[in-house]
């Protein structure tokens, strides 16, 4: 059975095509600058040069019909009709307290998936926008829900509460919610395996450190803590975004610099973290490539993003009391080594010994970055959200065939 994996972003649309018989890749890509002048779709086949077609795409329904066109081509194609697509399931990074699993995609699965546009501004626009293009060009096909919030609904009220008056959490719902769950869920199996032992009895550390980057506490497999919180703003500085700050700097911006609510969200959404400190980039290597040319500020960029990452490792052992592993992920995570270095090169109290070739190594798998006899290894492990998000998909249909063939 054929499950195509959707991660729609506001202007651009990953895609990966399973067959789940063998939870084999037969194709994937991803369409930008969708709704842009010259979008451009990158098409891949088992490791075959990529293609690459640039066209005018005006919206996500044209995406996926562009997506399906090259699933479907006589030359670049894996499938015979578009009819061989089974199921698709969905990234959806906001889940409210609605949802603590993945579900089959019906209306008010789509109403409650509307009403959390505010708390994830960037994100779950576009995700509804992914599912309506769906449903425009696969009508009949059913379609699945996978929450990044989903993996930290068990996280204690000592963790998911912030300390300002309670009605606002009862009549808003004001609280942490965490985000990059599927990641966590998937990394922190994968973690226990490499390591030998039962997640069960493991206090992990896992960085997820992509584009937006979280940090979180795994003890005996559940989330307890997590970086990011009621939106995708806070914790880590990111590429974009600022991470933590003091929340009085946001009433007294927007008073000295006379800024409407928006553009107060945006400047810490869009205009900040890396982006602003180094006055170069979001993206880590144009950042470390500028850093290595002797540019001051990209330097600072670098230290202050390493340094929050340290804290929170540090914080979450506390909050643990212990720690058996510290797992990069992500982007960044997995291949920038001179981050991890940076991070690592202060914790060096907790018995974590780094073994500089080890780290330096570039792999698609899961390995220890620390020595053999460090007290607690560090590992870089690959994290893999859209095969979780096609085992759910793939099971929810399996599990509840009727449902799936009225979902819409
Ligand atoms: N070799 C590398 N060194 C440093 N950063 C890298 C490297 N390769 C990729 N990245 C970073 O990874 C980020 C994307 O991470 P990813 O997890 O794919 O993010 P997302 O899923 O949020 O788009 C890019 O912004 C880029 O900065
Ligand atoms: C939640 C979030 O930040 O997701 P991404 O890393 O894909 O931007
Ligand atoms: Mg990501």
């Amino acid at each position: 059975m054929n499950v195509l994996v959707i991660n729609a972003g506001s202007s651009s649309l990953k895609y990966q095509l399973y067959d789940m018989t063998t939870e084999n890749v037969l194709a994937k890509g991803r369409v930008e600058r969708i709704g842009m002048d010259s979008s451009i779709l990158t098409h891949e086949v088992d490791r075959q040069p990529e293609v690459r077609e640039v066209s005018e795409i005006l919206d996500h329904t044209t995406a996926i019909k562009k997506v399906l066109d090259m699933l479907t081509h006589r030359k670049f194609g894996v499938l015979g009709s578009i009819q061989d697509i089974k199921a698709v399931g969905h990234r959806v990074v906001h889940g409210g307290e609605s949802f603590s699993e993945s579900v089959l995609i019906d209306q008010s699965v789509k109403l409650e998936i509307r009403k959390l546009f505010d708390l994830a501004p960037l994100h779950n626009p576009a995700h509804m926008m992914g599912i309506s293009a769906v449903e425009d060009n696969l009508p009949d096909v059913p379609q699945a829900v996978v929450f990044d919030t989903a993996f930290h609904q068990t996280m204690p009220p000592s963790s998911y509460l912030y300390a300002i008056p309670t009605v606002l959490y009862r009549k808003h719902k004001i609280r942490r919610y965490g985000f990059h769950g599927t990641s966590y869920d998937y990394v922190s199996k994968r973690s226990a395996e490499f390591l030998g032992r039962s997640l069960s009895e493991l206090k992990l550390v896992i960085c997820h450190i992509g584009n937006g980057a979280s940090c979180a506490a795994i003890l005996n497999g559940k989330s307890f803590d997590t970086s990011m919180g009621m939106t995708p703003l806070e914790g880590l500085m990111m590429g974009t975004r600022s991470g933590d700050l003091d929340p009085a700097i946001v009433p007294f911006t927007i008073n000295k610099e006379d800024l409407t609510l928006n553009e107060a969200n945006s400047m810490l959404n869009k205009h900040s973290g890396l982006l602003a400190i180094s006055g170069i980039s979001s993206d880590m290597r144009e950042v470390v490539e500028a850093m290595n040319e002797g540019n001051a500020n990209a330097k600072l960029a670098f230290e202050m993003y390493a340094y929050r990452i340290r804290k929170y490792i540090g914080a979450y052992a506390a909050a643990m009391n212990g720690l058996d592993a510290i797992v990069f992920t992500a982007g960044v995570g997995e291949n920038s080594d001179v981050l991890r270095k940076e991070v690592c090169k202060g914790l060096t109290f907790l018995g974590i010994r780094l073994e500089e070739a080890r780290n330096a190594i570039r792999s698609s798998e899961s390995r220890r970055i620390t020595t053999d006899d460090s007290q607690v290894s560090v590992l870089v492990v690959p994290t893999n959200e859209e095969l979780l998000i096609a085992r759910d998909t793939y099971r929810l249909v399996i599990e509840q065939p009727e449902a799936a063939s009225i979902s819409q």
